[in-house]
């Protein structure tokens, strides 16, 4: 199959590193809190994803991990951003709530909504800025609630398309769909309902669909800048259909932070500025 070359859009990425990572609790069917994390190899393995990101010319910008937040890694679950606009997060569970300030206190020069209701930022938001004049496209079912997604709408001004999610394993909408660039979608049709699969595949006719085994493998748990998509080692025949589509896949090992029930997209926020 041959393709126009997909071109990258340079980035600006918000991660938090791994200090404090431990599972000491579950609140998603990935955590099981009696295998010890490796916490030093997650350091290392974080460090390698941020350092392949800068490599490939986009700006990460780091925040301050704190002592007693062990989810903190998860960065993009700390906010959504869209245009210089920023909708803050309310988590689900309160072993995370008090992340949310951390990134609020981040986000101290942009235009700041706070949220009324719980939502768990990119983890259930995702934004295609080329597609429908720019479109928000966001999960419900076991985090956010679906009266965020009204509420985003209004924080950020941009359509949002509502989503539902009904498999436990795929609790955030980043377990189950990313933007591959700023038009087009890969998804894991099985995560959602039958409803959603087919407003899906109305307004994304040429997503690339992934399978189980793909999103089992976190595969769809991805970074993409419009070319190269970085996913995780384990995530190999993911890597083949963004290939068979026309990316550039660029594999790093994530091994321990799939022990959170989370992996490259998880710990990365997009920082999209106006
Ligand atoms: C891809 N996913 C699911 C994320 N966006 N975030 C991972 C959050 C993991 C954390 N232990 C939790 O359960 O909240």
């Amino acid at each position: 199959m041959s393709h126009m070359e997909r071109m990258p859009r340079v980035r600006t990425y918000l991660m938090c590193p791994p200090e404090h990572f431990t599972v000491e609790y579950a609140i998603n069917p990935w955590m099981d809190t009696t295998v010890p994390v490796d916490a030093a190899l997650a350091v290392k393995q974080w460090d390698l994803l941020r350092t392949t990101l800068v490599d490939l010319g986009h700006t990460v910008h780091v925040l301050d991990p704190v002592a007693g937040l062990p989810d903190m890694v998860y960065a993009a679950n700390g906010a959504f951003s869209v245009d210089g606009r920023v909708y803050g997060a309310r988590f689900r569970y309160p072993q995370r709530a008090a992340e949310a300030a951390a990134h609020r206190d981040f986000y101290a020069a942009w235009n700041f909504v706070a949220p009324e209701h719980v939502n768990e930022g990119e983890g259930d938001f995702a934004y295609l800025p080329g597609a429908y004049g720019g479109v928000i496209l966001a999960g419900h079912g076991f985090r956010t609630e679906p009266a965020a997604h009204a509420e985003a709408q209004e924080a950020l001004g941009r359509p949002v398309v509502s989503l539902r999610l009904v498999d436990p394993a795929f609790y955030h909408l980043d377990t189950a769909l990313a933007a591959l660039d700023d038009h087009n979608i890969t998804y894991y049709p099985g995560a959602f309902s039958q409803s959603a699969q087919r407003v899906l595949a109305q307004l994304f006719p040429d997503a690339v669909l992934a399978d189980r085994a793909d999103a089992e493998a976190f595969g769809l748990n991805l970074v993409s800048d419009g070319r190269n998509v970085i996913l995780n080692t384990e995530a190999t025949a993911m890597a083949h259909k963004v290939r068979a589509a026309g990316y550039e896949p660029v594999h790093v090992e994530l091994t321990e932070l799939k022990r959170g029930g989370g992996s490259v997209k998880c710990a990365v926020a997009e920082l999209r500025h106006a």
